[in-house]
């Protein structure tokens, strides 16, 4: 690799300092454009879209290309706070790499420091992606028609940190790796009023329980238990003060599933609640779906079976077959575009993917571009 492990650890840790949410990645657009410059230009193409500005391509010319392989790394960070004490600690308050994409972009950067210095035989395009925890940034691009002429991927790669897996360990299953998801968004609208007349006013946060304990019954009653699906709702607003009944509550919230037709009928089964609490509770209940590009990750069965047959192989590289996770990723859009294959890269953290602790181990990024550079290599020699 060109970059040493070390200079990959400080770029993760830049990286890291400075998160920014969903489209708004600025500053880390901008590093990356200037970590890229350094690199050996010759084969090198940078393309930025106005369309979409904070997305970046990068395309490496093949020297007698079969192909354009393409490989993805999103950007965006998370509305947490890191409670880690670290030099490197987010300068962004609120703002957290809180799911590991500032290692994402470290590992891409590795990959094409290395390509920028010994040219690949095919054509490689790297796709730097805003955007991937809230508004399908890979689903914009897309639509944008932004992957066409050297930027249309033949076969698509990406991987995603897990924090369950040991340190620098390749994972990966032929199928579905990832859930389909679909953010949901409820507005109660009941009546407010003095706390000492509930019977004057209609209680939103009363009503706000009853939903959300009633929609919970969706996964425990009324799905198959041997198949599964996942409702979270992760936000809750209402009211203003103690002794003032809340007119109003909404929640926002996630739906998952491993298929279509399992988020459709959760999703059909909300809607039964809402209208059942609507009749009980003398109230109206706006529901809103939002699937984006979080399709279900469906990784390609030949693509896939090829991946797995070298990480399983090499020597230096720790492979493990995993199950389906029921994290979403708007990679599912981009593989029902091109055929590819989506993996994990072990990071062993002790805090969970998402949580104000999590704290990946750096020594993956190296573990991560050596598998990757050497499966590019493979690909490439068929
Ligand atoms: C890998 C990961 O954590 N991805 C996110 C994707 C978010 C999907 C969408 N905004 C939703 O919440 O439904 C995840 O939460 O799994």
């Amino acid at each position: 690799m060109s970059l040493a492990g070390e200079d990959l650890i400080n770029i993760r840790r830049d990286l890291h300092k400075i998160p920014e949410l969903a489209l708004k990645e600025n500053k880390t657009h901008e590093y990356l454009k200037k970590a890229i410059n350094d690199f050996p230009q010759e084969f090198l193409e940078v393309k930025e879209f106005p369309e979409l500005p904070t997305a970046l391509f990068v395309h490496i010319n093949g020297s007698n290309p079969k192909r354009t392989i393409g490989y993805r790394a999103d950007m965006d960070a998370l509305p947490v706070t890191e409670t880690n004490d670290l030099y490197y600690r987010s300068v962004h308050p609120g703002v957290m790499h809180a799911c590991g994409h500032d290692l994402h972009m470290t590992v891409a950067l590795g990959l094409i420091s290395y390509f920028a210095e010994n040219q690949p035989t095919d054509n490689l395009m790297f796709f730097f992606q805003p955007a991937e925890e809230s508004e399908s940034g890979g689903k914009q691009a897309y639509d944008l028609g932004l992957f066409s002429g050297k930027y249309k991927p033949d076969e698509f790669y990406g991987l995603h940190d897990n924090a369950d897996l040991g340190t620098g360990i390749i994972g990966c299953r032929n199928g579905t790796l990832f859930a389909g998801t679909t953010e949901v968004n409820v507005t109660i609208h009941g009546m407010s009023g003095h706390a000492a007349y509930p019977h004057k006013a209609n209680d939103a946060v009363v009503i706000a329980a009853n939903f959300i304990e009633q929609v919970q019954t969706i996964i425990s009653r009324s799905i198959d238990p041997v198949k599964c699906g996942v409702i979270t709702f992760g936000k809750l607003e209402a009211g203003t003060i103690r002794n003032v009944i809340a007119g109003k509550a909404r929640i926002e919230g996630t739906v998952r599933g491993l298929n279509q037709q399992m988020i459709e009928y959760i999703r059909q089964r909300i809607v039964d609640v809402a209208k059942g609490l609507e009749v009980s509770f003398n109230c109206t209940i706006d529901v809103e779906f939002n699937q984006g590009g979080y399709y279900p990750v469906e990784n390609n069965p030949e693509l896939t079976k090829n991946f797995i047959d070298y990480m399983s192989n090499a020597k230096d590289v720790k492979f493990q077959e995993t199950e389906p996770a029921m994290t979403g990723e708007d990679f599912g859009y981009l593989l029902s575009k091109f055929p590819g294959t989506m993996f994990w890269l072990g990071v062993a953290s002790p805090g969970a993917l998402h949580s104000v602790d999590f704290l990946p181990h750096e020594e993956a990024i190296i573990d991560g571009v050596n598998a990757i550079e050497g499966f590019l290599k493979y690909r490439m020699s068929m």
